[in-house]
């Protein structure tokens, strides 16, 4: 498929412009269906675990599908829980606990004060924000292309597993892709979870 960087451009808008006209109700409900999803689909993975796993989310920004109530659940069940800080055009991740203490980075979204950071390999899955998804595993982000840098080098295969986070609007049929994006294995929205054959 031919695509140019201003369709690509053109459709951000669109897709930023339709979560953020979500309203405050909606979004609740997104976030709280988003939990169920989870444990109908994905919760066995991290519960029935020898050892305790770590996992990375994001707090909400720009109409964002918003995570927390699935944080709650994970502090909960003593998954370790972490957030994106960004440094030098890639991500580090920084435990995130109820005492964390904050920053703001260039974009003003609160990232946590830390002194050590977790390598993103060392992660076992991060839920990754993301503008638009494709069920071919295509993810659309903010245009900074910092998780498709941090992850770069991993294979399919390897840990972690990449699972984008979405509002039902935020699915498009095929997104224009570009050969540095990383593709998802997973995307849960609050009605779905959708395996990719990635
Ligand atoms: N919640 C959340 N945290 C995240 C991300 C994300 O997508 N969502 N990121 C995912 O990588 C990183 C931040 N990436 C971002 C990239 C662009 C903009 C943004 O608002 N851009 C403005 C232009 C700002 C400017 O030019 O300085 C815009 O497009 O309006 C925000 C976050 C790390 N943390
Ligand atoms: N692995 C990489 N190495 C170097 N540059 C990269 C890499 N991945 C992406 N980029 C650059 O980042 C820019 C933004 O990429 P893209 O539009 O795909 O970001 P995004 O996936 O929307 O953002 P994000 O991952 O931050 O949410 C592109 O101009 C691209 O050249």
């Amino acid at each position: 498929m031919t695509h140019t960087k201003e369709s690509r451009q053109q459709l951000r808008q669109q897709l930023r412009q339709a979560r953020r006209s979500l309203s405050t109700t909606e979004q609740a409900n997104a976030a709280k269906h988003l939990v169920k999803q989870f444990q109908d689909n994905l919760q066995p993975l991290l519960i029935n675990s020898p050892s305790p796993k770590k996992v990375a989310l994001y707090l909400a920004n720009d109409g964002e599908i918003c995570p927390q109530y699935l944080c709650e659940f994970f502090w909960q069940s003593k998954i370790q829980t972490y957030l994106p800080v960004i440094d030098n055009q890639e991500l580090k991740f920084a435990v995130y606990t109820e005492s964390s203490q904050w920053q703001s980075n260039q974009y003003g979204i609160k990232e946590p004060v830390a002194t050590e950071y977790l390598s993103p390999h060392d992660l076992d899955l991060v839920f990754l924000p993301l503008v638009g998804f494709d069920k071919q595993g295509g993810r659309l982000g903010m245009g900074g292309g910092f998780y498709d840098r941090t992850f770069a080098n991993k294979k399919v295969h390897e840990e972690p597993l990449l699972i984008g986070l979405a509002h039902n609007c935020q699915q498009v049929d095929e997104l224009p892709i570009e050969s540095w994006d990383v593709p998802l294995q997973a995307i849960l929205t609050p009605s779905s979870f959708i395996e990719t054959k990635t």
